[in-house]
């Protein structure tokens, strides 16, 4: 099956999900720091579902499914142990909806790789449900590659970027400040720090070039 990894935004759209179990309580993990208001629909929820109940994060709906839960939802997740219901679920949602079904992930229109972030770095691996414990194997092997040290590199690489990006150079110059700073060596705080302070200073004297040349 061709797919396309894409990254999603989400503005306060609404998530149901139908389901409290094991599953489902894997989708709020991955949903519930993103701007998306959470529903879950199931007659029984494990301990964590409660919980985010009770903090106001998520509300949970203690009531089996029927296809008027899924009117206002922009993405839906069927994740009872029911393949039966899961199926109806997949059935009832809008054409425009996006849709995973956690046990019959064709019946749906999206999947949700293995997936960690290190600040601004997002790393997902996808099997195609050929094999989920081979892409958490990889996800493992890849976390301990691009560890947290990442979060900063790329909050380094953010800055340094905007900086070269205004900077009085030639794009060819440009493209070798970007390609140098993306070395391992930045990995270390104390080298990005300098880098920075010297890409200030290079700004600014363009700046002052610029004033000079111009007026
Ligand atoms: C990556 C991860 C992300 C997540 O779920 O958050 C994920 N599954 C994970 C774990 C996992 N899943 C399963 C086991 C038991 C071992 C085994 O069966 O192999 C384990 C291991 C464990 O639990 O440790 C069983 C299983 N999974 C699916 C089916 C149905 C089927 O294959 O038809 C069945 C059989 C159900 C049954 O029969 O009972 C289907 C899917 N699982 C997917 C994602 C999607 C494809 C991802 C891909 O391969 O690219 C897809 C298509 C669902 C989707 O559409 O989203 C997460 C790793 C967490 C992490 O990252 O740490
Ligand atoms: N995609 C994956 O990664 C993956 C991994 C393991 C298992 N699975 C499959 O996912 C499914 C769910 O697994 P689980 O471990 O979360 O199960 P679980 O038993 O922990 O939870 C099932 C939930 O479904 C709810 N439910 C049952 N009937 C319902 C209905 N009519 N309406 C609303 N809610 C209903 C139950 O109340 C419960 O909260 C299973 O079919 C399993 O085979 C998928």
């Amino acid at each position: 099956m061709n797919t396309l990894p894409l990254t999603l935004i989400l503005k306060g759209q609404i998530t149901v999900i139908i389901g409290g179990g094991k599953v489902a309580a894997r989708r709020v993990s991955s949903l519930l720091e993103l701007s998306t208001r959470l529903i879950v629909i199931s007659p029984e929820a494990c301990p964590k579902i409660r919980a985010l109940h009770e903090e106001k994060k998520l509300e949970w709906r203690q009531k089996r499914f029927e296809p008027l839960d899924l009117n206002d939802a922009f993405m839906v997740i069927g994740a009872t142990n029911d393949p039966e219901v899961n199926r109806e679920v997949a059935a009832s949602a809008h054409d425009h909806t996006l849709v995973n079904i956690v046990d019959q992930p064709d019946l749906g229109n999206i999947h949700f790789p293995a997936h960690f972030t290190r600040g601004k770095l997002s790393i997902a691996i996808s099997t195609h449900g050929a094999s989920p414990l081979l892409a958490k194997d990889i996800k493992k092997e890849l976390s301990e590659i691009y560890d947290e040290r990442y979060s900063q590199f790329l909050d380094f690489l953010d800055d340094s970027r905007e900086l070269i990006k205004s900077a009085s150079l030639s794009k060819e110059e440009k493209w070798d400040y970007l390609s140098q700073c993306i070395d391992k060596r930045f990995l270390d705080p104390r080298k990005q720090t300098q880098t920075l302070i010297e890409l200030r200073d290079l700004v600014k004297k363009g700046a002052v070039k610029d004033e000079r040349t111009h007026g």
